[in-house]
């Protein structure tokens, strides 16, 4: 397994491990002497770390120091960390390895940020493990490239690393906890793995379905594949979400949908519950609508990051009033949520309201009611935005702050006169206009005397169809200005810090209030989408179901909606049909209709029934992988085996068009046998091919169901002589006999005459010789089913 100090040391990626200068993290819970190893019975040393990005994304890399086995997993969590605690409890952990910054920053769970304390992540391992020593490790050492090379020199050559390779290629954070846990153990424990030695296994996060970020990217579930911008994706059509904290754990739940029934049906409850009392989901709108755009994890952050570094910046003195004043409008949008789910009756719904209904947000308000003054609330940008901000703070609570707003006042009053001066002066429509450098002109060119500025204005740029300018004269009232606004904003930030130190006390259930609305405000953006309540049991069944990304993006009346029906009993779905029929389409609507109702969204169908699934496993046509340089065929066996390693009876497996990559008769038989694994797998199985005979090779299978997308052709009605009509409507049982649609699909193609029928004399000599081929073979069959059965007879 590994040996201490060995001497098959094998070549490391990146730099020596060096010791952090603090051998040991300044927490509480740095406790090795009261801890004895092996404790709880497992021995295992986990590094984890979390994601900087918008989704609290953490990686987590468990090794068992008696064993070799290591696991990678990565999790989208929330901001108690409830899932990475959980998969970190599973291993009994005996020492945590964490960034070194992470334990020395006190913000909220964002590391890196300075301050005293540890991040929030760190806090909650603290206080879940109070066993574990908490050790940190260098930002350097938590690098992905090197985890993967790490995994690929110390992982077992056996039948699951592919798989493993597969499923961890993307995992940035499981990576970087790699690299910084074979740092460690190297450096620190003197333990040097032989190659290819180790268990290394990427384990489907339990409590969430699989899916991999292949799948994800084909499946459109975040971003839409041809245009970046585009929202036509899972999430873009589902994201009605008014805060950004919604919309980030929308993101995070349709990569990773929750598994537990009981969530889910207290999800689709409450769902339920807002769309059928228009009232409630009018009133939570509007409440909500007080929040657009707050993002609650982020002012927390900044309102602790800015409490933490007191200064007499003007930006950050201006920064921090702004933020007060966000902070307000927040509280009382809170207060307007509370008051909207007064008498809810979901379970979801009251514990939201149990969160926010708490005194402490009363009390918030009141303490920033003290110092702010009752209409001070945020604006768009612009003057009016720094007019919030001048006045932000009540008028006579502190005498100097009213003189310096006087000033203020007294210079943008002279601002005022001098446009209307200058514009009856030149007898020209001049705009006054506001920007972070103060005051400027505005004119339309065809307005200004013979075409041109009159003399007397400077620093003239010409913008478009306008000219922005200035005079000596409004610069120097900018000027004024700016040094009323920096006094006004210095001291009036005194006053917002002194309020900020006593709001910090209530910072808790800030938190606890973020995820609360997070939580209600995606449930109102899928009941906002809602159509139908999906129900629950051990059959896939889907009455009249619609693809959801779409039904956005075709015309009305254009899509056509299909059946499926999916259970035990016929758990491998054959979908047949020509080019553009619609397979890809059907297939990929399953998994997106599975995934939104494991969010608990609701569907859009007519009835709908789930199981829930462990792993969503796709190969789906689209995903050849440039940056990998990997072949279409070699990628689409890299993809195979990571299905085929990971699949359980739980997953739903999609797979579009295999054996694309190789030759007709590889590719059969690729499919098959592929196929026959899946079929073993007891998994529910969506297979599209345009090999027909696969319906006959798997035929012998009892769960193998047949299934085709229906095309209607005519002859002689176009110019082509041809009319294929794709109805797009899925039929039980196998495609019928080819009828050469690709020929007609490339007639339509505008292709020369000649080489169509080049093509067409080719395709018909080949299903001539298959013909005769086919016919030998039966006839040979014949013959020696004659020869056994003289052979018998004469026994
Ligand atoms: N149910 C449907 N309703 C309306 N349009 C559909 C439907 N299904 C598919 N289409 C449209 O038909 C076209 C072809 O669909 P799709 O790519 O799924 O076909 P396919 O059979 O997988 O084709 P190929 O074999 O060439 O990959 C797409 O433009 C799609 O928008």
């Amino acid at each position: 397994m590994f040996s201490q100090g060995g001497s098959q040391r094998p070549q490391r990626p990146g730099t020596a491990f060096s010791r952090p200068s603090t051998a040991r993290p300044p927490t509480r819970m740095s406790n090795t002497t009261v801890y004895r190893e092996g404790e709880y019975g497992g021995n295992f040393v986990i590094a984890v770390i979390e994601g900087r990005g918008v989704a609290r994304e953490v990686g987590i890399a468990a090794l068992d120091r008696d064993t070799g086995r290591t696991v990678l997993l990565q999790v989208a969590d929330c901001q108690t960390y409830v899932k990475t605690l959980h998969h970190i409890s599973l291993h009994q952990p005996t020492t945590l390895l964490v960034l070194d910054t992470a334990l020395s920053d006190r913000t909220t769970g964002r590391y890196g940020t300075g301050g005293g304390g540890p991040s929030l992540l760190v806090q909650a391992l603290q206080d879940e493990f109070p066993g574990a020593a908490i050790e940190p490790v260098a930002r350097k050492y938590w690098n992905e490239n090197a985890g993967r090379d790490f995994i690929k020199q110390l992982i077992v050559e056996d039948e699951e690393c592919p798989a493993t390779l597969v499923a961890v290629h993307e995992k940035y954070f499981a990576l970087s906890a790699a690299c910084a846990l074979f740092k460690y153990m190297e450096s620190r424990r003197n333990a040097i793995f032989a190659i290819h030695s180790l268990r290394i296994q990427y384990i489907p996060v339990e409590g969430t379905m699989l899916i991999d970020a292949d799948s994800a990217r084909n499946l459109e579930l975040i971003n839409n594949l041809t245009h970046k911008k585009s929202n036509h994706s899972l999430f873009g059509i589902l994201n009605d979400c008014f805060t950004p904290m919604a919309a980030r754990i929308l993101r995070a739940n349709i990569l990773a949908p929750v598994t537990n029934l009981n969530a889910i049906n207290q999800r689709l409850d409450a769902v339920q519950e807002l769309t059928d009392m228009e009232d409630r989901f009018t009133s939570i709108k509007e409440s909500l609508r007080g929040l657009k755009g707050v993002d609650l994890d982020k002012l927390i952050t900044a309102l602790i990051v800015s409490e933490a570094r007191p200064t007499t910046n003007v930006k950050i003195a201006e920064q921090r009033v702004g933020q007060m004043l966000t902070l307000r409008t927040a509280v009382r949008a809170l207060k307007a949520v509370r008051e909207a789910l007064g008498g809810c009756r979901s379970d979801l719904l009251k514990a939201v309201e149990r969160l926010i209904n708490d005194d402490r947000i009363d009390q918030l308000d009141s303490l920033i009611a003290e110092a702010l003054n009752e209409d001070a609330g945020i604006a768009k940008n612009g003057v009016h935005n720094k007019n919030m901000k001048v006045y932000a703070v009540k008028a006579n609570y502190n005498r100097l702050l009213d003189v310096a707003r006087e000033t203020y006042k007294e210079d943008i009053t002279e601002v005022y006169a001098l446009h209307q001066r200058i514009s009856e002066e030149h007898d020209m429509p001049l705009d006054l206009q506001w920007t972070e450098n103060g005051f400027h002109f505005t004119v339309k060119k065809d307005e200004a005397p013979n075409g041109r500025l009159p003399k007397g204005f400077v620093d003239v740029n010409a913008k478009g169809p306008k000219w922005m300018c200035s005079t000596m004269e409004l610069k120097k009232w900018n000027a004024r200005v700016k040094d009323a606004l920096n006094e006004t904003m210095l001291i009036s930030d005194q006053i917002i810090q002194d309020v900020l130190a006593e709001v910090i006390e209530y910072v808790a259930v800030l938190w606890k209030a973020s995820e609360a609305i997070a939580l209600l405000d995606m449930l109102w953006a899928f009941a906002n989408a809602s159509i139908i309540r999906p129900e629950f049991t051990s059959t896939l069944a889907i009455k009249a179901g619609r693809h959801p990304i779409l039904e956005v993006v075709q015309p009305p009346g254009m899509l056509v909606a299909n059946d499926v029906y999916c259970s035990d009993g016929t758990s491998f779905q054959l979908v047949q049909g020509p080019n553009m029929s619609g397979k890809s389409t059907y297939i990929r609507q399953v998994a997106l209709l599975v995934i939104m109702a494991m969010i608990g969204c609701f569907i859009p169908a007519e009835y709908a029934s789930f199981r829930l699934h462990d792993a969503l496993l796709t190969r789906l046509s689209n995903d050849d992988d440039a940056e990998r340089n990997l072949s279409t065929f070699a990628q689409e066996m890299a993809t195979s085996a990571m299905i085929l390693g990971m699949a359980t009876e739980n997953s739903l497996i999609l797979v579009d068009e295999l054996g694309r990559g190789t030759s007709p008769h590889e590719g059969i038989g690729i499919c098959h046998a592929l196929a026959e694994e899946m079929i073993q797998s007891k998994a529910f199985v969506f297979f599209t091919t345009h090999f027909n005979d696969l319906g006959a090779t798997l035929g012998k299978h009892p769960t193998v169901t047949s299934l085709h997308l229906e095309v209607n052709t005519t002859r002689q009605t176009t110019s082509t002589g041809f009319n294929m009509v794709f109805q797009h409507k899925i039929r039980d049982g196998p495609m019928e006999e080819q009828n050469h649609y690709g020929l007609e699909l490339a007639k339509l193609a505008d292709l020369p005459d000649g080489l169509l029928a080049t093509s067409a004399r080719m395709a018909e000599h080949l299903a001539e010789r298959e013909r005769v081929r086919r016919a030998k073979s039966e006839g040979g069959k014949i013959n020696t089913r004659r020869k056994l059965l003289i052979k018998v007879n004469t026994l």
